[in-house]
């Protein structure tokens, strides 16, 4: 094992306080507000599946939520055919944890990861908290089941809900979550498409995942504008998120899913009825005044105050461990903003840069650790897999599977790319690799508050809005390394994105121009002056 042994049931919690009188004194887990640290009393007969609700859930996890207290339990999932042992379960769920602690923690700053604990649950809760959430599950995520078998989760704070208190606030919260994906075009020399300088990932796959059915409609959001630091661009960016959430955007109002997609393809609302849950946070008059001006003040006000937020900085943020510089384009050429400016004769390399303390730039900073791409990566990993098939006794020494422990990390931080043919230099790219994946995948929390008239924000940041000033945190999550296994099927993917873009859209640049966006409709908005 790699580090603490998992909380049982009868255990201390993070407060100080003898196991015995915990038990005596509540029913209940007891967690401490914040962080999830220590340990916690889920104590065998005093887990009751009803005070638990569905909360979400993406390919590899599910995630249920206390009714009361800050806290959520975050479940592996797993296809029927391919159950895993309780040891390997306890395992993942471990290294999930060590990751986070060891490796994102230092990477992305204290302040904005939480990592959780690893708890055993009693299994007879397990098995009925399945029942009851399993009608609420997406028809499109049943294809794996919620793990029933082994009794272990992830406790971790409910990030929908501002930390302060152990219960939840009475004052409304607000939370957007953003899945930004890569903000970078690759600059590495091995990279042989052509396409692959000039447009990003994320707008390439918008044209596959159309035309399988993933999705009805191409985004206009492009992850380059949201990084870019511009806040014209920027704004853009969140506008697109709102107007075509995919799987990018979610907000919850109180804990609950209010606006996105809980199911692949059935939005929860439309922006009409977003603009009315919002109008208590932002618009003036006490959320009395309607129409569609009205909607239109309000969302503008949400995409301000996201915007500010996500260009603020934490004071305790350190400048990151990792220094590397922006390479390669600052702009996609298929984002419609930029070429909408194109068309305008402006210039497209406009960028302000993000702030160095801001969640952004240190996500950005550990996508990039992707410094090679896939196409130089997959010789690389090639190289490893010869040397495993040789020696499959020194996986473990490699540390492909964990433990993720401080050695690991210091190996992250060697950045030189002189390849001098060993397996140690071809380990550190893939390694570097899996971690930069899953800083390209991971999400944004963004909680917002209404600070009471007269009082401090309880040592919280706080960002004025029209209405009121708004206490707010931003934290990542989904920090799940990427598995060593999961590179060839990158290898695969990558291709097949570029191709299907290269034969299919870029040929036909011309249809794709008008029918993509009608460009001096829908960005002219966006280029006033902010
Ligand atoms: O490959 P991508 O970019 O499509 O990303 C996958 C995501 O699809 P997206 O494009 O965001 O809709 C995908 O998200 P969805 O399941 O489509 O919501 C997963 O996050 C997947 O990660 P994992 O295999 O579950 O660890 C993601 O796979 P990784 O590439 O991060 O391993
Ligand atoms: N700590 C948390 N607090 C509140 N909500 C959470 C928390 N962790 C996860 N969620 C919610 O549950 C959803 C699924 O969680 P998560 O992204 O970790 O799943 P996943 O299966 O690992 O994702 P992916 O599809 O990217 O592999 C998130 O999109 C988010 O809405």
């Amino acid at each position: 094992m790699a580090s603490t042994p998992p909380t049982t049931l009868d255990v201390e919690d993070g407060c100080g306080g003898s196991p015995a009188r915990r038990a005596a004194s509540s029913s209940r887990p007891h967690v401490p507000a914040r962080e999830v640290p220590g340990r916690r009393g889920m104590e065998e007969g005093k887990m009751d599946e009803n005070e638990w609700s569905y909360h979400g859930e993406g390919n590899k996890s599910l995630v249920v939520a206390h009714a009361q207290r800050c806290v959520v339990l975050r479940f592996l999932k797993f296809p029927p055919n391919k159950k895993k042992t309780s040891e390997e379960i306890l395992q993942h769920l471990q290294n999930i944890v060590d990751f986070g602690k060891n490796v994102m923690k230092d990477f992305l700053g204290e302040n904005y990861v939480h990592c959780g604990e690893v708890v055993q649950l009693p299994l007879e809760f397990v098995k009925q908290l399945c029942l009851k959430i399993q009608c609420e599950r997406p028809e499109s995520r049943c294809d794996k089941d919620l793990d029933t078998f082994s009794g272990y989760a992830m406790c971790l704070p409910n990030l929908t809900r501002l930390q302060t208190f152990h219960f939840a606030e009475h004052r409304p919260i607000l939370c957007v979550e953003i899945k930004p994906k890569c903000g970078f075009i690759p600059f590495s020399n091995d990279v042989t498409h052509e396409m692959k300088h000039k447009v990003c990932r994320y707008c390439m796959h918008q044209h596959l995942k159309v035309a399988t059915g993933k999705w009805k409609k191409i985004s206009k959001y492009c992850p380059l504008d949201l990084y870019s630091g511009n806040k014209q661009r920027m704004h853009f960016a969140l506008r697109s998120l709102l107007q075509e959430t995919q799987n990018n955007l979610r907000i919850f109002k109180n804990g609950e899913l209010i606006y996105g997609c809980g199911d692949a393809r059935s939005p929860v609302a439309d922006l009409k009825e977003l603009a009315h849950h919002l109008k208590p946070f932002f618009f003036p008059s006490n959320g009395l005044a309607s129409g569609p001006h009205c909607t239109k003040a309000v969302i503008r006000e949400l995409v301000h105050v996201i915007t500010r937020v996500l260009l603020s900085s934490s004071e305790k943020a350190r400048a990151g461990a990792l220094r590397l510089g922006l390479q390669g384009p600052r702009v996609c050429e298929a984002s419609p903003f930029s070429r909408s400016l194109h068309n305008q004769g402006k210039n497209t390399s406009e960028h302000s840069g993000l702030p160095k303390g801001c969640l952004l730039y240190k996500t950005l900073q550990v996508q990039m650790l992707d410094q090679l791409d896939i196409e130089g990566l997959y010789p690389l990993y090639k190289r490893v897999e010869q040397y495993l098939e040789e020696f499959p006794e020194e996986r473990k020494t490699l540390q492909i599977d964990g433990p993720y422990d401080e050695v690991f990390y210091q190996k992250l931080l060697d950045l030189s790319t002189e390849d001098d043919g060993t397996v140690a230099f071809a380990l550190t790219k893939v390694q570097q690799y899996r971690v930069a994946m899953t800083a390209k995948d991971c999400s944004i929390m963004i909680a917002l508050s209404p600070c009471l008239q007269g009082t401090s924000s309880d040592q919280r940041p706080v960002i004025p809005s029209s209405r009121s000033r708004l206490a707010f945190s931003v934290s990542v999550l989904d920090l799940d390394l990427k598995p060593y296994e999961s590179i060839p099927h990158q290898y695969k993917l990558d291709s097949k994105i570029v191709n299907y873009y290269s034969k299919t859209v870029h040929a036909k640049d011309d249809t794709v121009r008008s029918t993509r966006f009608k460009e001096h409709e829908d960005c002219t908005l966006v280029l006033h002056k902010v």
